[in-house]
């Protein structure tokens, strides 16, 4: 088992637990002091592991269950209505707690009930996608409205983070992708051998403990940043590398034909050539395309629109948009860069990219 606390200082400190078949044994790491517990899982991930959670958890009384559909749309002010709708009449009180039993697209949604619902109520991220080992560290829940991803949102911190590695190997091929957008950042914000060895993984491939090392770097090195900056005021931003053009992708795209993490592959790969880190950015760009992301995207968009989406970016200021750049490998920086400059830099993107 692999345990760490992260500690936002002033505030508050939880344990993330990592282990295979930790769902098994979640009565061990849930408190029962909880009045009521109400599990979130979309179709997908209810249907193969809902039963074992409430079977662990039968002896508790109170719990209940609501199946959401899956895919980056359910992330909306919709659902968020209809959960919290849910929520009353299911009588949650204030020492109830929700579970967010996915990836991150639940983890943000049923994170973002739990921080507003009688504002603000206990909640545990059980991380099923290897994305969410970036989504359930951080305590940044949120859902997406048309203008852009993420614009509703609070930060809100899980009682506990217990994520069971056995899960992953249900994941299909393209969410295997999708996890990797986040290790491959993770990697490039920290160890340039650990970004060699990324580059030598052929997700097809992929062997559940290699990617279990993975998502457990990637969540010290998020959960050490995170501490040093909970509400992303500095260090925080770099955890936004890739971001600025993956969210002006998936808000083009309407959320959901590209996932998170292809798009931040993708928006690495951009960010990569603005950072003149040309070695780097040809050996992702190869990568990535033998590993299936979908690159071809970029040519179908308009460099115009995804311009305007990138000033709605969290990182703007004063409709400046600031992008998180890299000096070399572990070396991240945040820069503005002008509106023309990115114009130009699209363009040739777009054309690279397509060849
Ligand atoms: N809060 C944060 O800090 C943060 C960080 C990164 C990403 N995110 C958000 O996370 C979301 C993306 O997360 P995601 O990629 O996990 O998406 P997701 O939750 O939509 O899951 C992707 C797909 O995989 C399926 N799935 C999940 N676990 C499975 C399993 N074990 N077996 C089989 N299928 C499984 C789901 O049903 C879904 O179809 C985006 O909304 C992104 O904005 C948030
Ligand atoms: O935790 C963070 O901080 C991140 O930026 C992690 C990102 O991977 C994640 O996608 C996050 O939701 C993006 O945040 P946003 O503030 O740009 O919406
Ligand atoms: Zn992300």
């Amino acid at each position: 088992m692999e345990r760490l606390q992260v500690n936002i200082p002033g505030t508050t400190a939880y344990d993330v637990m990592i282990a295979d078949g930790l769902r098994r044994e979640l009565n061990e790491y849930i408190a029962d002091s909880y009045s009521s517990i109400l599990i979130i899982a979309d179709r997908h991930v209810a249907d193969l592991y809902m039963d074992d959670i409430t079977n662990v958890l039968k002896t508790r009384g109170n719990i209940f269950c609501k199946v959401i559909p899956p895919g980056e749309g359910t992330k909306s002010m919709e659902w968020y209505d209809r959960l919290l709708d849910y929520c009353i009449s299911c009588n949650l009180d204030r020492k109830s707690l929700i579970i967010a039993l996915g990836g991150g697209m639940t983890g943000d949604l049923a994170g973002f009930v739990a921080a507003t619902y009688l504002r603000g109520i206990s909640y545990i991220q059980i991380p099923t996608s290897i994305l969410a080992h970036d989504s359930s560290v951080g305590g940044k829940v949120a859902i997406n409205h048309k203008a852009g991803k993420n614009l509703i949102g609070a930060f809100h911190h899980p009682d506990k983070v217990l994520f069971d590695t056995e899960m992953i190997d249900s994941l299909p091929l393209k969410e295997k992708r999708s996890g990797y957008g986040e290790v491959v950042k993770h990697a490039l914000l920290s160890d340039k051998s650990w970004f060699d060895e990324i580059m030598e993984r052929e997700l097809k491939e992929l062997e559940n403990h290699k990617a279990a090392r993975d998502l457990i770097r990637g969540v010290r090195l998020k959960a050490s940043i995170v501490e040093q900056d909970e509400k992303e005021a500095g260090v925080r931003k770099y955890l936004n590398l890739g971001h600025t053009l993956a969210h002006a992708i998936e808000t083009e795209l309407d959320y959901g034909s590209v996932t998170h993490g292809e798009a931040v592959v993708i928006g690495i790969i951009f960010a990569l050539s603005l950072s003149g880190m040309e070695e780097e950015r040809n050996r992702l760009l190869v990568w990535a395309d033998n590993n299936g992301y979908p690159l071809e995207v970029v040519g179908e968009l308009d460099e115009r629109k995804l311009l305007e989406h990138m000033k709605r970016d969290k990182k703007a200021e004063r409709g400046k948009i600031n992008y998180v750049l890299l000096q070399a490998v572990g070396s991240p920086y945040v820069s503005h860069v002008e509106e023309d400059e990115l114009l130009h830099a699209l363009k040739q993107f777009k054309n690279e990219v397509i060849e």
